[in-house]
């Protein structure tokens, strides 16, 4: 098969809290987004968010549809952002290519038809949310992004935020998507932490040393837990839930939401002192 999936309910935060490391690993990792050959997907209940990976080999992958989304074509209620964390790459969108480079996003409309991946050595990361209107399908580029920068050396948090979906940049009906680049020496993302119940969110760590990896932590503000995330894996990050983390090195990642609303300054801030 080259599309496969898998599917992961929406888990509510006490039973979270019960979990252990293989449960909660089982329901929040993804491991195994990208395999040469296939598409893959990780089709959640939380905000019905669909989290993949293509990795053309030889031939172009088709976007086919998939049980889950009950849709001939697996874009017809739904949008997508594919994000190309390989060499440089082509996609295919009813007819037209589109050159996706290196952290280029290609955001393609509800509706779309036939939709291919291709480029050897490419790799895409894909997200997909139910959508209610269909908008262009367009590029975006890290130079198009807008940026924030936070943190600071001194507390290991320094980063720039690349918003690759902003007013400027493309309309969508719910997926928020950007990417995370850390200065030297620093590794915590998103600490200050935040929730936002309002959308879930996804993170894809990538650019880590093979032996490297991530101690992210999830769970409601005062119920902490982690996972060990390495190169390449995804997080789902229910609502409800914090999601920050800090890498044992360098790396970089992707954070994709959707839900009830576009807006990235919509979030609830979490105190430093009441973290547990
Ligand atoms: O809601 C926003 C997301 O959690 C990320 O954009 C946060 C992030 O990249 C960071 O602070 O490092
Ligand atoms: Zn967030």
């Amino acid at each position: 098969m080259t599309t496969e999936f898998d599917i992961r309910f929406a888990i509510d935060p006490i039973t979270a809290a019960g979990l252990g490391t293989n449960e909660l690993r089982e329901n929040f990792l993804i491991d195994d987004l990208f395999v040469a050959g296939q598409v893959r997907w990780t089709y959640s209940h939380y905000d019905r968010m669909a989290v993949g990976g293509a990795v053309p080999a030889g031939t172009p992958l088709a976007l086919d549809t998939i049980k889950p989304t009950g849709t001939a074509n697996f874009l017809d209620r739904r949008e997508l952002i594919a994000v190309n964390i390989g060499a440089a790459g082509q996609v295919h969108v009813d007819g037209v290519e589109h050159a996706v480079g290196p952290r280029d996003m290609l955001y393609v409309g509800m509706g779309a038809k036939d939709v291919r991946f291709g480029g050897e050595g490419a790799k895409y990361y894909l997200l997909s949310a139910p959508a209610h209107a269909s908008y262009p399908t367009t590029l975006l580029q890290q130079s198009g992004a807008k940026r924030l920068d936070l943190g600071s050396q001194e507390t290991a948090n320094q980063r720039s935020i690349y918003q690759y979906v902003n007013a400027d940049s493309v309309r969508t009906c719910q997926l928020v998507v950007g990417l995370t680049q850390f200065a030297p020496g620093s590794v915590w993302n998103t600490m200050p932490a935040h929730v936002h119940d309002r959308r879930m969110e996804a993170y894809l760590y990538f650019d880590l040393k093979p032996d490297a990896f991530v101690v992210h932590l999830m769970g409601e503000p005062t119920e902490s837990r982690h996972l060990i995330v390495r190169n390449e894996q995804a997080i789902l990050s229910p609502p409800w839930s914090i999601h920050c983390g800090a890498g044992t090195g360098a790396y970089t990642f992707i954070w994709a939401m959707a839900g009830d609303n576009v807006d990235y300054t919509d979030v609830d801030k979490v105190a430093m002192e009441d973290l547990l």
